[in-house]
């Protein structure tokens, strides 16, 4: 255990680019610069102030301006992770730039949407298994380095994305990083990603903003309507605040889901609105007892627990694609992954060992896996025996 624990502390990341210093970017290198203060940082955008700014709050160790020879120098001379945090939209001279400089190292990325930015990375990467998609389900209405933080991504959860060609180790040293700045990982199929996140934040972004569209016809020759705009109206709309040029590329890169889902909500808003002509108590209130239930039923914040920890050890011979199959089956089941661990066997067979938190359905996953053809092993772990998680 003492050998393993050194190999995945020298598997973190010491030179890093982050491409695109935004909210985003910033507060994911800010978190990064607390949790590895030893790694490089370099910060590349197209604004001047933004990459003062990101050296002045010490968030990078150094900048460069997308066309600056330091940039292509930082890439070429030992890079290990790229994260492009950049609207879509100017990804794919990125991806072009990383394929002509032969960048062998890790990439990820933050967007909102996954399907083009896949599409883009598998037809111009010549090693397309070192992109490794990702976002983080946190941010803020506020855009650019001014609105960053360290702490944004603290208890937030971090999608990944991992395909049968993502090597293990990938997917281990990415997973170490973002528990390593406080968020936690959600494996998820690459294709089933624009569908999942239109309804849980771009549906929700819409309407935010069809409320305060609302409000706004109606406060036209009212002066104190939107002074009478109370807790509820805020908190439903804060994100409606958000960058309307972020955000309406968000909804053309996932233009079928997103309409999609605003469709189905002009049919769940009929459903009220015809309870209510038709005088019909009973279905308005289950209606509204429904969603309370639900609401009511969201996890509070996020605290990790690292009290009873479970070890499941999976052998992986031969077999392509084992680690998203098996972290999708455990985020599935709602199952929180601690650490991840490579252990090799021989040359061609290792056992892939995970440290569950004491969440989720741990039978269910059990059986899951099971069922998809691995070979399980569990057994309890106390937190001094695992000494990666502290
Ligand atoms: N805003 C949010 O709450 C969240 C955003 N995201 C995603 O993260 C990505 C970044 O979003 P934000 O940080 O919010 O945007 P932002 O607008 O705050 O930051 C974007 C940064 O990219 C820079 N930039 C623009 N064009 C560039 C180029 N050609 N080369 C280099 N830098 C360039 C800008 O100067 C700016 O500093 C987007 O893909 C977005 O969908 C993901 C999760 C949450
Ligand atoms: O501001 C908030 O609370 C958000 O939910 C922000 C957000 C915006 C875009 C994403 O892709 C993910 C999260």
């Amino acid at each position: 255990m003492a050998q393993q624990t050194e190999n995945n502390r020298s598997a973190g990341f010491n030179k890093v680019a982050v491409i695109g210093f935004g909210l985003i970017g910033a507060s994911f290198a800010a978190a990064l610069r607390e949790a590895r203060p030893e790694a490089q940082l370099l910060a590349v955008d197209t604004d001047v102030a933004t990459r003062s700014e990101a050296v002045s709050r010490g968030w990078a160790t150094a900048t460069a301006a997308p066309d600056a020879p330091e940039f292509r120098a930082f890439i070429e001379d030992g890079c290990d992770l790229v994260v492009l945090a950049t609207p879509v939209s100017v990804v794919e001279g990125y991806l072009r730039d990383l394929a002509a400089w032969d960048y062998r190292g890790i990439i990820t990325d933050t967007a909102s949407t996954k399907s083009r930015i896949i599409g883009m990375a598998a037809e111009t990467l010549p090693y397309p298994h070192n992109y490794v998609p990702g976002h983080p389900m946190a941010g803020s209405e506020k855009n650019g380095i001014k609105g960053a933080r360290a702490d944004l991504f603290k208890g937030a959860y971090w999608i990944l994305c991992p395909d049968a060609d993502t090597p293990a180790e990938h997917f281990a040293r990415l997973h170490e990083l973002v528990t390593s700045i406080g968020a936690r990982v959600i494996s998820l199929p690459r294709e089933q990603h624009d569908a999942a996140v239109a309804v849980v934040s771009h549906v929700p972004h819409f309407m935010a903003s069809s409320l305060v569209q609302l409000a706004v016809r109606h406060a036209k020759g009212q002066d104190a309507l939107m002074r009478l705009a109370a807790g509820g109206f805020k908190d439903s709309t804060r994100i409606a605040a958000g960058s309307p040029e972020l955000w309406c590329g968000i909804a053309f890169d996932n233009k079928d889901a997103l309409d999609a889902g605003l469709r189905e909500m002009q049919g769940i808003i009929g459903q009220f609105a015809d309870a209510l002509e038709a005088n019909d108590r009973a279905t308005l209130t289950q209606l509204l007892a429904e969603s309370a239930d639900a609401r009511r039923a969201l996890p509070a914040a996020w605290v990790p627990c690292t009290e009873r920890l479970l070890e499941v050890r999976i052998p992986m011979e031969d077999r392509p694609g084992v680690v998203a199959e098996v972290t999708t089956i455990t985020s599935k089941v709602g199952c929180n992954i601690q650490s991840i661990e490579i252990d090799h066997v021989t040359e061609d067979s290792a056992v892939l060992s995970l440290v569950l938190t004491d969440e989720g359905d741990i039978g269910k996953l059990s059986m899951n896996l099971i069922n998809a053809g691995f070979s399980v092993s569990f057994s309890p772990l106390s937190p001094k025996e695992h000494a990666h998680v502290s």
